[in-house]
């Protein structure tokens, strides 16, 4: 029965790809095609023997002074950019052609509050949420945020530094994602869901199984269920309607859904946002209006992703900066040195101190770019598009893809991607992280040891970047805590 059925597959494999694959080309696959199929099968990718950054580093290898190509790959073929100038028209200038991204999963349910994440929603909706929830990612709402980052990072600061007296050897052996996890985890928790969650004084608390198993995206469909469920009531559950005052994301996409929430000034907005801020700016959205936009569901999608990026993104951000740290001393013992000049008596930093580190944002930059967490980027095309400048043709409803790993330009630097349609946690990540990494560095000094790999093997699970399993580092404590 199983030969039987593996003859049936082999079968219908090589007869999809040998005959109806070439037959079904479109004409405009033409000159600017790169053949990856005899280097790249199906089945090597299915496997995992090869890795979409792999091929990625392949195609570029192999366009030479192309400025884009066209690669043949399941379900449809994809146009991939490599010239700098054309990535930037896609991401901003001619933003109006690509607003939507390709699903990266799909929910068979229909009503499934998870098509109401933002990353997944497309034209008119995206542009509205996206317009209602960004105000609640200003600096003055991160600001106000800094006060979890500071209290759970002093928490955890303590918690690794027990841990290292109580060995032999006065350091600990920790294995770095899930001691890290430890952080991003309360922080999410009360960041997001304004609840304590337990984490740190016990990482298997049943928050952290939850959250383990959320992030396993191939159960992506039981997070709702999971969440909701009545053992676990406060999170998800849209309750914080009254006049209390919480400083998390979900008071504020409530407070957004009011109207509440200032609509992003200038100010808020760095260079490249205000750059590329959205055209159809349809900021006259009334307070009624944005309470159609912002549902229950809607808020609790957003809610599922923030939790969900917040955890899973910023972990592996702070695990890659831990790790590079560890094997460059002198980088390590300089970031010290720069944080001890600004750290308050009790150990605590603001968001100003922050601002002040400047070899710290240095770091934490060459990091995303060396381990970015995706690792590529997309946008689908809306409607025929050409740039005559370099005749690129870019039919409807064809994908345009942006490795972020492949080698392209010292100057292209894309781990938060680029646009009206970057991440929109941007802010909230790097100072969550700054803190996390400032306060390891002050009260540790970060070592690798005997098991720790290097150099150090990202493992790619669809475009995504994660953390090798099992990595271990050791931190010796540098100062008493009180
Ligand atoms: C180091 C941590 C993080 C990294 C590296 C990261 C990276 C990214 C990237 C590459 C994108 C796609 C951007 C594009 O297509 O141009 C993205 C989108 C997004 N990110 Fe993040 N992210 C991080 C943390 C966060 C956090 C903390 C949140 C929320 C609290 C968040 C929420 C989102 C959302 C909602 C989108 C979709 C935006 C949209 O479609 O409008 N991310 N992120």
């Amino acid at each position: 029965m199983l030969v039987a059925f593996v003859l049936l597959f082999v079968t219908c494999y090589l007869f999809y790809n040998l005959f109806l694959v070439k037959s079904s080309k479109p004409k405009w696959l033409g000159e600017q095609e790169i053949n990856t199929s005899a280097s790249f099968s199906t089945l090597d990718m299915l496997l995992g023997r090869k890795t979409v950054v792999d091929k990625d580093h392949h195609i570029y290898n192999s366009m030479g002074t192309k400025k884009f190509c066209v690669v043949d790959e399941s379900p449809s073929p994809i146009i991939l950019l490599k010239d700098l100038d054309l990535i930037k028209k896609v991401f901003i200038k001619d933003f109006d052609y690509f607003t939507d991204r390709r699903d990266f999963f799909t929910v068979s349910d229909k009503k499934s509050v998870l098509n109401k994440l933002l990353g997944m929603l497309k034209g008119e909706e995206w542009k509205n949420v996206r317009q209602t929830v960004s105000p609640t990612f200003t600096t003055g709402k991160i600001r106000r945020m800094m006060v979890h980052f500071n209290g759970v990072g002093q928490q955890w600061v303590k918690m690794l530094a027990e841990k290292a007296k109580e060995s032999p050897t006065g350091s600990a052996k920790i294995d770095v994602l899930s001691t890290v996890n430890q952080y991003t985890l309360e922080v999410i928790g009360n960041s997001v869901f304004g609840m304590r969650t337990g984490t740190i004084q016990d990482p298997n608390s049943i928050f952290a199984q939850k959250a383990g198993r959320m992030a396993n995206m191939d159960r992506i469909t039981d997070i709702i269920k999971l969440n909701l469920s009545p053992r676990y009531p406060q999170i998800f559950k849209i309750t914080v309607e009254g006049d209390v005052k919480q400083n998390d994301f979900q008071q504020l996409l409530i407070e957004a859904r009011k109207g509440e929430l200032k609509a992003l000034g200038s100010d808020d907005l760095d260079s490249f946002e205000k750059e590329a801020e959205i055209r159809d700016n349809n900021s006259n959205t009334k307070f009624s209006d944005k309470s159609k936009i912002l549902t229950d569901e809607v808020i609790i999608a957003q809610g599922v992703v923030f939790f969900l990026a917040g955890f899973t993104a910023v972990s592996n951000f702070i695990s890659f900066a831990a790790y590079s740290l560890a094997l460059h001393q002198d980088i390590q013992d300089k970031l010290r040195e720069e944080v001890g000049r600004v750290v308050k008596e009790d150990g605590s930093l603001d968001y100003d101190d922050l601002a002040q580190l400047t070899y710290l944002d240095m770091v934490a930059s060459e990091v995303l770019r060396k381990f970015p967490g995706a690792a590529r980027l997309d946008r689908v095309c809306m409607k025929d598009y050409r740039d005559p400048e370099t005749g690129l043709f870019v039919p409807k409803n064809t994908a345009v893809v942006i490795p972020v790993h492949a080698e392209r330009s010292p100057y292209s630097y894309l781990p938060f991607g680029q646009g009206p349609r970057n991440c929109i946690g941007k802010r909230f990540a790097i100072i969550e992280s700054q803190a996390a990494i400032a306060n390891l560095v002050h009260n540790f000094r970060i070592d690798p040891t005997e098991k720790t790999p290097v150099p150090l093997q990202a493992r790619f699970i669809a475009a995504q970047t994660f953390l090798p399993m099992d990595l271990e580092l050791m931190l010796t404590p540098l100062r008493k805590q009180t």
